[in-house]
């Protein structure tokens, strides 16, 4: 399906172009992940080598890169201008659209400071989440969001029919499933928490940084399939590797940082990793920056059940015995939704009870 992104003049209504500030030039142990040129997946045996590729890629860390997906540089900074705008309200208009996050509904507005990170600190993160275009999804937005909505959905809508597609059609690939078999429970007219995510960190004082020992988001995994993080030059990011180092995500220009999340980990078994990362205090150089961030969070049907798939590769790898962690008889809905329940003030690290005595792992 192909996207009409409207003309910019009739874009982004009175909002001012976003700059992305510079990169640090500080030189970080950066992780290394593979990039899968989205646009090769149309050619000839395109999918199949890509998906060759991302099999090797995930095999450590299930985080990547994405180029070529069809979203030009202006496309996303627009959408960056568009959070910026959001975050600027004043706070009360803000939590007009709160998020009813402590029943699990992550739709609309996150103020800051709900979650304890460490003793007498809290989070510093606003967040506003748009989710799904259909009519069960309506809701009140701030004008910032409706004024803009054509450029937003038909980016949400992008990422859902160009991008996620793909990916999902990769995986099936790798799991020796019919192609189609994960976009069947990733459905856009169906129920699902899939939403488009502007988020701030706020910079914070060097007491408080000392206090939280430089975490701003502990270490975790995402909830739903994937987590599509769009280029954000400040470097605060990092991915935890199989031998427990903590390593730093690199913003590459025109590049999207995929990872994979805990439903596909608990459908086939722990073969693909729910990967655990977290966010710390920016280099010296990009410290006093306030980090804005364009994300899409992935999440399959509410009524799907996380039950392994059946798969001659998890066979083949030894990923047939059901885990001691799995999920069977719980929803994706039920997870996702027990898991922001579950998050919103949280602050312990180790195993957490989230739903049917799953647990979810914290890590400093
Ligand atoms: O801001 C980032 O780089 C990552 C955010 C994140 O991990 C999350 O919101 O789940
Ligand atoms: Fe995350």
């Amino acid at each position: 399906m192909s996207t009409v992104i409207p003309p910019p003049a009739a874009a982004t209504k009175d909002i001012p172009t976003y700059h992305q500030v510079p990169e640090t030039s500080f030189d970080l142990d950066w992780a290394d992940l593979a990039t899968l040129k989205l646009d090769e997946f149309d050619q000839p045996g395109g999918k199949e080598q890509l998906a060759k590729q991302l099999f090797d890629a995930i095999q450590n860390i299930g985080f990547f890169y994405i180029t070529n997906f069809g979203l030009s540089q202006e496309d996303v900074d627009r959408q960056f201008s568009i959070g910026n705008e959001i975050f600027k309200l004043p706070t009360d208009e803000k939590l007009k659209y709160r998020a009813d996050l402590e029943q699990g509904g992550y739709n609309g507005y996150k103020p800051m400071g709900l979650r304890e990170i460490v003793p007498g600190v809290y989070d510093n993160t606003e967040i506003y989440n748009i989710p799904k275009f259909t009519p069960e999804y309506e809701r009140a937005h701030p004008d910032i969001v409706n004024n803009n909505r054509p450029v937003i959905e038909s980016f949400a809508r992008h990422i859902h029919d160009e991008i996620v597609r793909k990916l999902l059609i990769l995986l099936a690939i790798i799991l020796e499933l019919p192609e189609d078999y994960l976009l069947k429970v990733h459905r856009y007219d169906e129920k699902s928490d899939c939403h488009l995510r502007y988020m701030k960190y706020h910079r914070r004082s060097d007491e408080e940084n000392a206090k939280a020992d430089g975490v701003w988001s502990k270490g975790h995994t995402d909830f739903g399939s994937l987590t599509l993080l769009f280029r954000q030059p400040v470097s605060a990011l990092q991915v935890r590797t199989p031998e427990g180092d903590w390593k730093w995500v690199k913003p590459y220009p025109g590049s999207i940082t995929v990872n994979l999340a805990d439903t596909l980990q608990f459908i086939t078994n722990g073969f693909l990793k729910s990967s655990i990362h977290r966010v710390v205090l920016p280099p010296p150089d990009q410290r006093d920056v306030d980090r804005l961030g364009v994300l899409y969070f992935v999440r399959p049907e509410d009524n799907l059940e996380l039950r392994p798939v059946g798969s001659e590769v998890l066979r083949r790898l030894g990923y047939d015995q059901t885990s001691n962690n799995s999920a069977l008889g719980i929803t994706a809905g039920d997870w996702v939704r027990a898991r922001v329940a579950k998050g919103v003030a949280r602050s312990k690290i180790g195993d957490q009870p989230i739903i049917g005595g799953v647990v979810a792992k914290y890590y400093d």
